[in-house]
């Protein structure tokens, strides 16, 4: 990768993402290796979330001790710090030890570590400074076997200057057309997986094994044209929930996409478009739905860098820079430069049928 920009930063948060998908692979195989998963409670997932964002908080504070550190990020330590939840902290302690003591570091107390799951309560905003956490976004991917990823984003004056997604179950060769009609879900432990992104602003956008400690070194652009849009494949949500399916049919429909759509969990969507598994991205959660920072900085330096370009479905450019909440429109899109406008002119014309 070239020297310039945030380097230090971007390497800092390499790092962190690594430790904290290193955390997430261990409570995994826990899952994997547990007959009765789904008799399993919620617990060992949300000690997963709250000891990724504590290893990244601590992570992040040593890489770059100089730096005024604020964060906005998705856990926070309030429940934890109930009387009921001593079990819990105590085997999330075990948990982050375990990772720290490995590193070679000093463990933490339980207090400690609630802190540092405290650092995430930024409010963010236009100006200075924050990272911006999603320990594991897709917790669903997760708990199921299938997508997930740490997500970490930097923000500067309100703008996104850097990205790492830590994609552990993510194959690293490109999702085919057979991967994608064959099963979206794409499980883990079938194929060589594992994909660190990353991106700084101007730098463009880098792909690597999350294994290791190399920065990601392979450039990677999003799927510049596409002759035939039949050729043209769109991601969405796994989880129809999440996203309306109905809707991006119509809209993969009127922009004559035939092929089925790619369903991932999480922001592993984003390093896929940015590496050009697919052309289109699209997510249309249900109305009063409101989107969080966390949920999307990271993925959008990654894909801008890629050349794409992401806004809401009504084209608008997103602004990470008014808090912990997105303010947008309808939903959000993605697609490479030469794709973009005739996917917002697709999603207006939707919404037009609509009314
Ligand atoms: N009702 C909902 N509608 C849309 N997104 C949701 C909803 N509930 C949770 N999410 C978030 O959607 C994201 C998952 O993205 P996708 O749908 O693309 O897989 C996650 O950030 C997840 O949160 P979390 O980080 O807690 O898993
Ligand atoms: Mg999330
Ligand atoms: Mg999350
Ligand atoms: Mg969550």
């Amino acid at each position: 990768m070239r020297t310039t920009g945030h380097e230090p930063e971007l390497q800092a948060a390499c790092k962190a993402v690594r430790l904290a998908a290193g955390l997430c692979q261990r409570v995994q195989q826990v899952l994997k290796d547990d007959e009765k998963t789904n008799k399993l409670d919620a617990s060992p997932v949300t000690i997963a979330d709250y000891g990724a964002q504590a290893l990244v908080a601590w992570s992040l504070q040593q890489s770059l001790p100089q730096q005024k550190f604020s964060m906005v990020a998705e856990e926070d330590a309030t429940d934890l710090r109930k009387e009921d939840a001593a079990d819990m902290v105590s085997s999330l302690s075990k948990l982050v030890n375990a990772v720290l003591t490995e590193q070679g570091a000093d463990a933490l107390r339980e207090g400690q570590i609630l802190d540092l799951i405290d650092t995430g309560s930024s409010e963010g905003g236009s100006q200075d400074r924050h990272w911006v956490l999603d320990p594991i976004d897709g917790t669903r991917g997760f708990v199921g076997m299938r997508q997930y990823a740490i997500c970490l984003g930097l923000l500067d004056a309100g703008k996104v200057v850097a990205g790492v997604l830590g994609c552990p179950n993510l194959p690293k060769a490109a999702i085919t057309d057979a991967d994608g009609l064959a099963g979206s879900a794409l499980r883990s432990g079938k194929a060589d997986v594992g994909c660190l992104f990353a991106a700084s602003r101007g730098n463009g956008a880098f792909v690597g094994s999350i294994a290791g400690d190399e920065m990601p070194s392979t450039r990677i652009n999003v799927q510049e044209q596409y002759s035939k849009p039949e050729e043209a494949r769109f991601m969405e949500s796994f989880e129809s929930r999440h996203s309306d399916f109905n809707f991006s049919g119509r809209v993969a429909q009127l922009l004559g996409v035939t092929k089925p759509p790619l369903r991932l969990d999480s922001q592993v969507k984003y390093g896929a478009l940015a590496r050009g598994d697919a052309a289109i991205f699209m997510r249309f959660p249900k109305k009063g739905y409101r989107e969080k920072i966390w949920d999307h900085c990271a993925g959008a330096v990654i894909v801008e860098e890629a050349g794409a370009i992401i806004s809401d479905a009504a084209g608008t450019p997103l602004d990470f820079g008014k808090g912990r909440f997105l303010d947008l429109q309808d939903g959000i899109i993605a697609a490479p430069a030469s794709i973009h406008p005739a996917l917002v002119k697709a999603v207006q014309e939707a919404l037009a049928q609509q009314e």
